[in-house]
């Protein structure tokens, strides 16, 4: 349970303050490597975000790592720069001398406490790690005023060693205490006891500000992060799109998010602007080459999203009914309606309003949102440029004196290409087969022997009209009748589909021009019959 005076002095006394590791854990990313100039470039964004504290690197992991967090140190001012070192001389030496010239420096100085940890790892005993530890602190301290600590697996030691050793490194003069998860094994309401135990068990707590780290591993690092900035910890570490070791860490948008929108329960102040949280995601992930998932909180794609038509039309109506936070509040120009098989006409409607088509009647916007909702069928997403060409489609109608019924082709590159075509005409089907040079031209013959027409094809163009692998295509014949051109059109994610409705649509072009007697088929056709 969360202490109600740990709890309160937090609310009244302090704000939080935003440790960004995305230059140092966030850079453990498998396959995640930053160059010093991209180093530079993320670093000011987050200083422009307002981060308190950045951690560039891991001074000695590299000579590229060490100039990297020199570089962001002599170059990156507003926020404090550390470096990350183990429990080691010549890894504090090097810290030193890559943070030294930064505004406000910071030597983080780590070593693993656990009993796991202990025994197989270090090889060293809880009586070695905790002289090592005062030793170590002390060392970085004749360097550097601001000394952070972190006891390594935190949420895995032994409470009683982790008080003890906590407070003999405050002693030794470090002025934060980090307490990691180090592997995402704690919950909730464990790690906000951990945190609240820490404050009633190290007699000179009061001397540093509380930091945590929590990672990812079970999908609780924002929220055992949250439980602990409900017991007392102020310094909250941290890394943009949740980048990381592993699993990643807890990620900044959600932390600071989660406390921005439920500041009715949380009450708390940062300094994060939140309106560069979009922008610093989007260059994280493209420097670093890591994608966001799609649905992930905050700054995934479909994060302001909304396809199903219940939630589009709740959307439209109020913006509150299905967005607890706005997108304007992260830097997102605005939400974002997905027409998909599942959105509703109110969606529909809202989108030809916003793309121009407003003087639609009633009954031609019900057939567009008809053809819209079979469009969707087949398509994941239908785009602006489908219902373009949708509404484009229908604008050309011209009498449909004969409709596509079915059609089924045979082709391949050892046959001869087969089409059978049913078309409707005054309510009566026509069922016809050709053979061609291809399946198009076996579709063409096979319509023209319905409709007992003969037309000359002129050109034949496809092209398509959205992206994608589920692109709608368009196809435009041109056909001749005595020297007269007639242009018909036809979309369809299917290009064979889209060809016969583009010839049905030039025959009845031709028909309600010239009249049917005019283009009756001579007798001897071009294809030959089945
Ligand atoms: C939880 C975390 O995220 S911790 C940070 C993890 N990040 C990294 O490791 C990235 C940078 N690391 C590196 O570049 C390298 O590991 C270095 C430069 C730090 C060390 O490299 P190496 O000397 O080759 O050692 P290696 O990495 O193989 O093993 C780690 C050594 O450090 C010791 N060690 C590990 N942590 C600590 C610590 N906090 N304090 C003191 N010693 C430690 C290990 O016991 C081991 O010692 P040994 O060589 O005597 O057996
Ligand atoms: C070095 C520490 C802070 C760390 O990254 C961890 O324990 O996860
Ligand atoms: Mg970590």
């Amino acid at each position: 349970m969360t202490d109600p005076c740990a709890w309160e002095d937090l609310r009244m006394s302090r704000r939080l303050k935003i440790f960004d590791t995305t230059l140092r854990d966030g850079e453990q990313t498998p396959g995640v490597n930053l160059n010093i100039q991209e180093k530079l470039e993320i670093a000011g964004q987050l200083v422009r975000m307002g981060v308190d504290v950045i951690e560039a690197g891991f001074a000695i992991a590299s000579p590229g790592d060490f100039e990297a967090v020199k570089a962001v140190s002599e170059n990156i001012k507003g926020a404090a720069i550390a470096s990350l070192c183990r429990a080691v001389e010549k890894d504090i030496d090097r810290a030193w001398e890559a943070v030294c010239k930064a505004e406000r420096p910071r030597i983080h100085t780590f070593i693993a406490t656990s009993d796991i940890h202990l025994k197989y790892k270090l090889k060293m005993s809880e009586q070695e790690v905790l002289e090592r530890a005062a030793a170590m602190v002390a060392y970085s301290k004749k360097y550097c005023e601001d000394v952070e600590f972190s006891a390594e697996d935190a949420s895995r030691t032994r409470p009683d060693f982790l008080y003890k050793i906590i407070e003999e490194v405050i002693k030794a003069g470090a002025t934060v205490v980090n307490i990691p998860d180090t592997v995402g094994y704690s919950t909730p309401a464990e790690f906000g006891a951990l945190i609240r135990g820490i404050r009633n068990n190290v007699s000179n707590i009061d001397k540093v500000d509380i930091s945590v780290h929590c990672h990812n591993d079970l999908g609780l690092a924002v929220a055992n992060t949250l439980a602990a900035m409900e017991n007392g910890a102020v310094q909250l570490e941290c890394t943009v799109n949740g980048l990381g070791e592993r699993a990643g860490n807890a990620s900044m948008e959600e932390i600071i998010m989660g406390v921005n929108t439920r500041k009715d329960f949380y009450n708390i102040t940062h300094k994060i602007d939140t309106t560069q949280i979009y922008r610093t995601s989007k260059l994280v992930s493209s420097l670093t080459g890591v994608a966001v998932q799609p649905n992930k909180a905050i700054v995934g794609v479909n994060a302001f999203a909304h396809e199903s038509g219940i939630h589009q039309h709740g959307v439209l109506a109020e913006k509150t009914t299905y967005e607890i936070m706005t997108p304007e509040s992260i830097g997102l120009a605005q939400n974002r309606m997905v027409l998909g098989k599942l959105s509703g006409r109110h969606a529909f409607e809202e989108r030809l309003k916003e793309m121009g088509y407003c003087s639609l009647s009633t009954e031609e916007i019900q057939k567009a949102f008809e053809k819209f909702k079979s469009l969707a069928d087949k398509k994941k997403v239908v785009l602006d440029r489908d219902i373009e060409a949708l509404i484009e489609e229908k604008a050309s109608k011209i009498p449909e004196v004969f409709e596509l019924d079915s059609f089924q082709i045979n082709s391949g590159n050892k046959v001869v290409s087969t089409a059978m075509v049913s078309l409707i005409k005054e309510g009566n089907k026509v069922s016809e087969a050709a053979t061609g040079d291809g399946p198009v031209d076996a579709a063409f013959n096979a319509i023209e022997r319905c409709a007992g027409i003969s037309l000359e094809l002129e050109d034949y163009g496809l092209k398509a009209v959205t992206e994608g692998k589920d692109a709608l295509g368009e196809v435009t014949v041109r056909v001749s009748r005595e020297g007269q051109i007639f242009v018909g059109k036809g979309v369809s994610t299917d290009v064979i589909e889209a060809s016969v409705k583009a010839y049905i649509n030039a025959i009845n072009r031709a028909v309600s021009e010239l009249g049917e007697e005019e283009l009756k088929r001579p007798a001897s056709g071009v294809s030959e019959v089945l």
